[in-house]
């Protein structure tokens, strides 16, 4: 796990003329599950945007896999990194249909899809839980529903990098173990994570390593444990964390002034 697969260099990018992020360096290693967390409005989406180029530089560089980002023509980029952002369009096509946008940068110019682009989004959709609604329409869904076809589709998109904003907000607490449980199996077949999340005992959980932000700046990268005891956290959210040895889990509560 030494190798980089996406490195940051002292980047600074915003909207318009609004500088969000300042002077963030990070590398992420091939192979890791790497969270970003951070308080509302701290520049966690805005920093995977960045990275999956769909934000251009005020400062700084990234480079993907060892090359710039701005040097990958579109189709190369969507070979090697996908991303599940936040906020999403919800066109009214089926499910089977949106995963299949996953494939389109492995079609031709005929744009039928082979029987490999099938057989991913079939795969894809049987992974993320999806496979018996693959007919419904994506309108007609329920929210946590949804989250799963997306993710369908970016598991389809079949890249070595994996950028996933929020992967389980509209999921009930079962289900996000099993997306959270799912990430970490496709991270253990090979994939680079990088992934937004709020909740910090899970963030604390199945990641390898923690980067915490606040107001536009990187605060630190950790291994979770040793984030865990260097209290952090507890500033930076104004919480108190424990950890319940018995259960092996973690867990925040208010801070008692
Ligand atoms: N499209 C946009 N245009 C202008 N400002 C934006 C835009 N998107 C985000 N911002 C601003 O950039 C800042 C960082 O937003 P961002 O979504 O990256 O934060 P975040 O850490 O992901 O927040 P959250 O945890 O609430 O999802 C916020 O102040 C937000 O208002």
């Amino acid at each position: 796990m030494t190798e980089s697969v996406l490195t940051f260099s002292n980047i600074a990018t915003g909207y318009g003329s609004k500088k969000i992020l300042e002077d963030i360096s990070l590398n992420v290693k091939r192979g890791e599950i790497l969270t970003l967390v951070g308080p509302n409005g701290c520049g966690k989406s805005t920093l995977l945007k960045a990275a999956a180029r769909q934000l251009p530089l005020m400062a700084g560089e990234i480079m993907l896999f060892g090359r710039k980002l701005d040097d990958f023509s579109q189709k190369e980029m969507a070979k090697q990194a996908a991303l599940l952002p936040q906020s999403r369009s919800i066109p009214g096509i089926p499910v089977e249909q949106l995963v299949l946008h996953g494939r389109f940068p492995y079609l031709g110019l005929s744009r039928r899809p082979g029987k490999e682009d099938k057989e991913k989004v079939a795969e894809a959709m049987e992974l993320a839980g999806v496979a018996d609604m693959r007919h419904r329409d994506l309108r007609s869904l329920s929210g946590g529903e949804r989250q799963k076809a997306y993710l369908a589709m970016v598991i389809a998109q079949d890249t070595d990098l994996i950028f996933l904003d929020e992967p389980t907000t509209y999921l009930d607490i079962g289900k996000q173990f099993e997306i959270l449980e799912l990430i970490r199996r496709l991270n253990r077949e090979s994939k680079t994570i990088v992934m937004v999340l709020h909740d910090l005992a899970h963030a604390l959980t199945y990641s390898h390593r923690i980067a915490v932000m606040e107001k536009g700046r990187l605060l630190a990268v950790q291994q979770p444990e040793e984030l865990f005891q260097s209290g952090l956290l507890n500033d930076v959210f104004g919480v108190e964390g424990h950890w319940a040895a018995e259960e092996k889990t973690y867990y925040f509560t208010p801070h008692h002034k």
